[in-house]
């Protein structure tokens, strides 16, 4: 393990949309006493940042720009965090539908993934963490002791979007909830810059017919025997 990793070793799970990363994350971090970074989080700020802004999705210049002006923290508290954008508590605005397909664009450009990477890597160094995102074990931390690549059919994420959405009093239908999952995915998989994609040394875990406790248990036997030998 590299010096640097005084607190633990690293954990990247990435995965497409829906799959049970964020869920999934919160609780092996609680079981593992590890601290969760939640990468899309902060995607998601800069996205709702340049909303506010008026930055089109494709003005490289002022999305630079406004990256180097924003500070993004988490502020934990109990099992629960919230998102800080310079101060700002975004934690609900930035889970809206619009900020997520807004995210997708914002994140495929190279001044946003190239600042968020540096505050990624500062955050982790030091080991003792689980980042969840779709780069994590492809490029922001590439020697993470464990990788895991995290899936489910797109019919199945959809429909976890689907019930998520319902309960939170949307009225959308199933099948336009899938179709935004595919297109989601089409679009994070074939960006130019560190598009979605299974490291070769990433574990895959297929969700679809498994329970959140299944997988938890999964992860947490694998990285409890990775740290031991
Ligand atoms: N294995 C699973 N079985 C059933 N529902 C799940 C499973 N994993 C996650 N979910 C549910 O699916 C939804 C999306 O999960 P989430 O963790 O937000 O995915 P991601 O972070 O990969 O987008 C949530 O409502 C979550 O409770
Ligand atoms: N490390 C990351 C994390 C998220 N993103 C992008 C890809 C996604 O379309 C958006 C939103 O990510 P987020 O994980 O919050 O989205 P879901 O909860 O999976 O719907 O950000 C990324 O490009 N790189």
């Amino acid at each position: 393990m590299s010096a640097q990793r005084t607190n633990g070793v690293i954990v990247a799970i990435d995965g497409p949309s829906g799959a049970g990363k964020s869920s999934i994350t919160k609780l092996l971090a609680k079981r593992l006493g590890y601290l969760h970074i939640d990468t899309g989080a902060m995607f998601r700020a800069v996205a709702l940042m340049s909303q506010r802004a008026g930055i089109a999705c494709d003005d490289d210049a002022r999305l630079a720009e406004l990256c180097r002006g924003i500070e993004i923290e988490f502020e934990r508290e109990g099992e629960a965090y919230r998102v800080l954008v310079n101060g700002e508590d975004v934690s609900r605005e930035i889970r809206t539908e619009e900020v997520g397909l807004l995210t997708s664009c914002i994140s495929a450009r190279k001044p946003v993934r190239e600042a968020l990477l540096q505050m990624q890597r500062k955050m982790g160094v030091k080991g003792g963490v689980i980042l969840e995102g779709r780069d994590i074990g492809t490029v922001v931390f590439p020697d993470a002791e464990v990788k895991f690549f995290l899936t489910a059919s797109a019919e199945e994420r959809g429909r976890r979007r689907y019930l998520e959405l319902v309960a939170r009093g949307e009225a959308v239908s199933l099948e336009e909830t899938i179709e935004k999952v595919v297109c989601r995915d089409r679009q994070d998989e074939s960006r130019e810059h560190a598009p979605l994609k299974r490291a070769e040394d990433a574990v895959p875990v297929d969700s679809t017919a498994m329970t959140i406790d299944e997988v938890l248990a999964f992860m947490e036997k694998t990285v409890k025997e990775r740290v031991a030998a």
